[in-house]
């Protein structure tokens, strides 16, 4: 076999739901680049495996290649950057950002098919609802609190060490989006618009041709789910919440990505 494994050079550390699996699939047609096609889990659950595990889970990789893998639920777990860091702080870190409260629905909408004698969304969101009370503390609201967990990313790496991906953007131009990944990576743009397509029944950009085969031409059925139904009110309820964060986040980063 030819080339040799070796730690990431760039991970797509969240956000769940945001987008993760497309931005990976597309990156991944370019030649310079070789990723891990399942979550590694590494700086949250494994990590007691040690490096030399993690890097025999790496694809082969030839001079001049950078390897990649993505594992969405590092972005809110406390260890991970530091953790990140001390692998290598020069690690590129890719952050897939979506508005929060869709995130949180898709998030619900996937809990619900594995457990579907699951309370309501309402029910979960809220402590008390005729008050706006949210519950921070369920996860599908806790990860939507991005200035929060950038926060602690920030202690350990520089902000032009992360790159942030709007998730709205990757569905309505992915060559836009990927051509800023590319020049994050300092990767030559080659993934550009004659590889997407939209495909109307998936009601999603695809990719053109299997570029390789392991990269399917449309993400599959679990990207892409008809979203539960939430009213009106709820969902106005959640973006009041939101609101406050999402322009600290914008602050941060110096970006507005207009989730209102
Ligand atoms: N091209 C393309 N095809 C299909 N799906 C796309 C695409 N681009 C972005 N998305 C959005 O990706 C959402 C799933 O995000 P993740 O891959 O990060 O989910 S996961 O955390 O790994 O489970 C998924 O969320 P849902 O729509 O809620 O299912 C999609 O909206």
């Amino acid at each position: 076999k030819f080339g040799n494994k070796k730690l990431p050079n760039a991970i797509i550390v969240g956000v769940k739901k945001g987008g993760t699996r497309a931005v990976l699939e597309f990156i991944r047609i370019h030649p310079d680049v070789r990723a891990v096609g399942t979550e590694t889990h590494f700086f949250d659950r494994n990590h007691d495996r040690g490096l030399d595990w993690y890097r025999s889970l790496m694809p082969r990789t030839l001079e001049g290649q950078i390897s990649m893998e993505k594992t969405p639920s590092y972005f809110v777990t406390a260890d991970a950057p530091r953790r990140i860091a001390a692998m290598s702080r020069h690690t590129k870190l890719i952050v897939v950002v979506r508005d929060p409260v869709t995130r949180a629905i898709s998030d619900y909408t996937q809990t619900l098919t594995k457990t579907p004698d699951l309370p309501s969304f309402q029910e979960l969101a809220f402590l008390n609802q005729s008050q706006g009370l949210v519950d921070v503390s369920w996860n599908a609201i806790r990860i939507g609190l991005y200035a929060l967990h950038l926060e602690c990313w920030l202690r350990h790496f520089p902000l032009e060490q992360i790159h942030f991906v709007s998730g709205e953007r990757l569905i309505t131009d992915p060559a836009g989006e990927l051509g800023r990944v590319q020049d994050f990576l300092g990767l030559k743009r080659i993934v550009t618009d004659k590889h997407f397509y939209f495909n109307r029944t998936k009601g999603f950009p695809c990719l053109k041709k299997p570029e390789s085969s392991v990269s399917p031409r449309c993400l599959g059925k679990s990207k892409g789910r008809t979203h539960v139904q939430i009213d009106r009110e709820a969902v106005e309820q959640l973006r009041d919440f939101y609101r406050p964060h999402n322009v600290r986040f914008y602050e941060m980063v110096g970006f507005d990505f207009r989730w209102d």
